[in-house]
């Protein structure tokens, strides 16, 4: 595959970012990161704590989880990241490292080319997958924070939304042909 793209498995925490990101970067060939082996401890702490993150928290992970896509796309490597990605503007951090509006004058790299992969279903559901994952920093009492911050991606951004009801392998499949299917 030439295809040059980075893919971002995107959703509220306990939608299955972490399983489907890395299960279908292996079937790719592709690297796989984690956007939690980033965050800084004191927002792992913050969270553990059951504290919402909010923009400052965000803002600098999301840099320096651009930087590693940056890295790669210019080596010319493909790579699937497991990252919340909740906000139109956190998905804008991502592909351009800005967090506001671009001046005109203001020098910078292209954009990233990224497909989001946004992994949509019922609160209810999320959380009982939640109860029953264990050793995990982040609780489920803050399911409801996720749904309140999230953005779902709409046109013009690049994404693809698949229920996470279904299956990882059936989520990975359609996933993988709607990749194979753009190059
Ligand atoms: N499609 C699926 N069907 C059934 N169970 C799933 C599916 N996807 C993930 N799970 C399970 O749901 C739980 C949450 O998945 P995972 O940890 O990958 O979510 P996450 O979005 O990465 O969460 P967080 O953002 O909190 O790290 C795990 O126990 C995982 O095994
Ligand atoms: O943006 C956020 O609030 C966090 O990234 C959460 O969405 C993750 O689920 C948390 O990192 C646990 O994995």
């Amino acid at each position: 595959m030439v295809l040059l793209l980075q893919v971002v498995v995107m959703g509220v925490s306990g939608s299955g970012k972490s399983t489907v990101g890395s299960h279908l970067a292996e079937k790719l060939g592709w690297k796989f990161y984690d956007a939690d082996d980033y965050h800084p401890k004191e927002n792992r702490k913050k969270m553990a704590e059951g504290i919402p993150l909010n923009d400052q928290d965000r803002i600098p992970w999301l840099c320096c989880l651009h930087d590693i896509l940056r890295r790669d796309q210019e080596s010319g490597h493909n790579a699937v990241l497991a990252c919340s990605a909740l906000k139109k503007m956190y998905r804008h951090i991502l592909e351009t490292r800005e967090s506001v509006t671009p001046q005109p004058d203001e020098g910078s790299s292209a954009p990233l080319k990224i497909l989001f992969i946004h992994l949509d279903g019922p609160v209810d559901l999320i959380a009982k997958r939640l109860q029953k994952r264990k050793g995990h920093f982040m609780p489920a009492s803050l399911l409801q924070s996720q749904f309140d911050t999230l953005e779902p991606p709409s046109p013009p951004e690049n994404f693809l939304t698949v229920s996470l009801e279904k299956p990882v392998s059936e989520i990975v499949a359609e996933t993988e042909e709607f990749i194979r299917n753009m190059s």
